[in-house]
């Protein structure tokens, strides 16, 4: 039997661009649409064409520079809208004008201050006009999730026979329950008698947190296309997160029986193309693209995934993008994850030489929130922890600007070498590139920085500034931290941190 497909249609440059902060200029929405488009996305809604001058500009760009998706633009049920949506979005090989007119008594008296029959002329005036600019028509029920369903049913007949292609059911304020969501939507199915003509379409909202369920509900009733955003950002709580539904469909093909176009190996590209231009961050534990996603901190997943994986994944994190899964040591693991990173750092240890470090990880994890394999060489080295640091900084110093190429002049003593002295100078894209780049001159460490992370920890301008990063050596992770009120200085004193256990690690072996 032939599979139906899921019309992916992506919102994140338009309701995604509502999450308070979160908006994006013209370069950065261009970025996200063409990598929306990479992921396979069937129509990427690029903005709201009448709202600002830059919208409009940035939704034509997008038009024009799309080749395989579909572009819509929003307009509100006035012709000056659709006609300023019609302009933006001409330009693209598969444009569509996306028409919206709330539904739901209370937003028909309170905010549009009209009566049931003025908005089903509206909505069928709105529809045939845009009919006569463009073929590809969506038009939205807005706030369908609290309307009438007799009067939500006579607009959705009424505006699929005035040229409507997709019409789109949203739960506005993410107030529907999943099962009665469905049922609104297998409701619709049945009773409009033309519905057969048009796509139906769901938009949810996740004021309560069931935005990815009720798409996937109305999916099962009979929804065809989703509207999503990248990472569920979008007015309020934001929208139903493209991700989650888009792999729902994956990880249980048997349950929904749809396919779709998305190609989830973009999905953490995206993801964090998103939220690094939107400065919208994703929580460690969202579903799918968080930090943690496919991280085990615990003792019996992590003996269980080294066993076998699929015993605590229902994913392959090389599916979403994600290169592994990663066990994170800390004081809810076990000997099988400490033993088996004991053995990938090189180490071959008797047994009772493993249940001795098992039981001075204990202690240490009870103290530290995560434990790092320089944490670990440490225990097992007992000493490497507290050996004189092999490069001291003596002088460090940094000029950038938005005239000057950044450069950066570092001076450290090499404690192997008598204490010589040795000073170097490099250029980088930023003060904290080009001090690494001086420091790398003279260390001369086969390492590469894995993690930045930079916190004030305390307040005001003159806050201390603290860095903790992670950079790989060998294979292996050693962190470093530094704390400054010069975020420069605190970056490389984190660096040397790192390097100076990295070199311990080499002198050890
Ligand atoms: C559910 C959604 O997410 S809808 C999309 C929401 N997104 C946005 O609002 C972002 C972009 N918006 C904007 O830039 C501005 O709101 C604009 C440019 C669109 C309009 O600005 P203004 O003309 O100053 O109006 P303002 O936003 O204050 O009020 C909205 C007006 O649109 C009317 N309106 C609201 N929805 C619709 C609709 N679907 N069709 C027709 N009119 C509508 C309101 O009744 C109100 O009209 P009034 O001025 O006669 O009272
Ligand atoms: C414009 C419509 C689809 C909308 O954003 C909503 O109802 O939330």
């Amino acid at each position: 039997m032939k599979q139906d497909k899921i019309i992916f249609f992506d919102t994140t440059l338009r309701d995604g661009e509502q999450s308070p902060g979160a908006s994006m200029n013209f370069q950065e929405k261009l970025l996200v649409a063409k990598q929306l488009e990479t992921l396979g996305v069937d129509v990427i809604e690029a903005g709201f064409p009448i709202s600002s001058p830059g919208d409009f500009e940035s939704v034509k760009a997008i038009a024009k520079a799309v080749k395989k998706s579909s572009v819509a633009g929003l307009a509100r049920a006035s012709e000056k809208d659709i006609k300023a949506a019609w302009d933006a979005v001409k330009y693209a090989k598969k444009p569509r004008i996306h028409i919206f007119l709330a539904t739901s008594d209370l937003h028909i008296e309170k905010k549009l201050q009209k009566t049931r029959a003025q908005i089903l002329e509206m909505a069928v005036k709105a529809v045939k006009y845009g009919k006569s600019l463009c073929k590809d028509i969506e038009f939205s029920a807005e706030d369908a999730g609290r309307s009438d369903m007799d009067f939500l049913c006579k607009v959705v007949e009424a505006v699929i026979n005035a040229g409507a292609s997709t019409v789109n059911i949203p739960d506005t304020v993410g107030y529907t329950m999943p099962a009665e969501f469905g049922a609104k939507i297998a409701e619709i199915k049945k009773r409009v008698p033309n519905i057969n003509k048009a796509i139906i379409s769901v938009h949810c909202h996740n004021d309560l947190g069931l935005a990815v369920a009720n798409s996937l509900s109305a999916i099962e009733n009979g929804a065809r296309q989703v509207e999503c955003t990248i990472n569920g950002i979008g007015e309020r709580a934001g929208n139903a997160s493209l991700e989650e539904i888009a792999m729902a469909i994956k990880v249980r093909p048997h349950y929904y029986n749809v396919g779709h176009n998305i190609n989830t190996k973009e999905i953490y590209k995206t993801s964090k193309l998103v939220s690094s231009l939107t400065g919208v961050a994703v929580q460690v534990n969202k579903a799918v693209v968080g930090a943690n996603a496919f991280a085990h901190e615990s003792g019996i997943h992590q003996d269980g995934v080294l066993k076998s994986r699929e015993t605590y994944e229902i994913m392959n994190p090389a599916d979403v993008g994600v290169p592994e899964s990663s066990l994170v040591l800390g004081k809810h693991s076990g000997r099988h994850a400490l033993f088996n990173r004991i053995k990938s750092l090189g180490y071959k240890l008797e047994s009772k030489a493993l249940e001795q470090i098992f039981e001075k990880f204990k202690v240490l994890a009870d103290k530290k929130k995560v434990i790092f394999d320089d944490d670990i060489v440490a225990l097992i080295e007992e000493d490497a922890a507290s050996e004189k640091e092999i490069f001291s900084l003596v002088y460090q110093s940094a000029t950038s600007g938005t005239a000057t190429i950044p450069t950066a002049t570092v001076r450290i003593t090499d404690n192997n070498k008598k204490d010589k002295v040795l000073q170097e100078a490099a250029c980088g894209v930023g003060p904290v590139d080009a001090t690494y780049r001086a420091i790398d001159k003279i260390t001369k460490m086969d390492i590469k920085l894995t993690d930045f992370s930079l916190k004030a920890v305390s307040s005001g301008v003159d806050a201390l500034g603290e860095v903790f990063l992670k950079a790989k050596h060998k294979g292996m992770i050693f962190s470093g931290k530094g704390t400054s009120t010069d975020i420069v200085e605190a970056s490389a004193k984190a660096y040397m941190q790192a390097i100076n256990k990295a070199k311990a690690f080499d002198k050890k072996k």
